[in-house]
């Protein structure tokens, strides 16, 4: 971590009172576990999104990534569809985890279990400059494998 964090401003919906806000779970965590405010069971193959009773405003210049965690799309196959989801510095409506189960078993989500991770990014923004020609390099117009497969090169 560098500097002062980042100031946030978050807002508790109704149905999020009670619950802890999201928070890094150690010193040097990238990212704050944010939890579910609904109890919802997730079949297999199925989507949903998940409430977290919370609304925020970003400082301008700063997006909100939504990331799975690990732990649940490795025992789980839990993960975000949409990873890492985008919560735009303009958004003001509920902040919501979109979730896709991979595995092949239903999976019970309690309110106040930890879904997703929360991690703020700065935003660069670009301008278009349209040219007629690119310039040249040496791997042109080559990619999706051009360099060699998976195996040693
Ligand atoms: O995982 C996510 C992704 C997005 N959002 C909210 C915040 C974000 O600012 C807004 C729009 O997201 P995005 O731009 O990814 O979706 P879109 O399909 O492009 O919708 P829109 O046309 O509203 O931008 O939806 C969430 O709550 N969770
Ligand atoms: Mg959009």
């Amino acid at each position: 971590m560098s500097g002062a964090p980042v100031r946030v401003a978050v807002r508790r919906l109704a149905h999020g009172e009670g619950l802890d806000l999201p928070s890094y779970a150690t010193d040097g965590a990238a990212g704050m576990d944010v939890v579910s405010a609904e109890n919802v069971t997730i079949e297999a193959g199925a989507r949903h999104a998940v409430a977290t009773g919370l609304s925020v405003a970003i400082p301008a210049g700063y997006e909100i990534q939504v990331r799975p965690r690990s732990g649940l799309a490795f025992k789980h196959g839990i993960t975000v569809p949409n990873t890492p989801g985008t919560i735009d510095s303009d958004y003001r409506g509920e902040l919501k985890v979109l979730l896709i189960n991979h595995g092949n078993e239903s999976f019970a989500i309690a309110r106040g279990d930890r879904v997703a991770q929360l991690v703020l990014a700065p935003v660069t923004r670009a301008s278009w400059d349209e040219v007629e020609e690119l310039d040249a390099t040496g791997r042109g117009s080559g990619g999706f494998g051009s360099t060699g497969g998976h195996a040693r090169l």
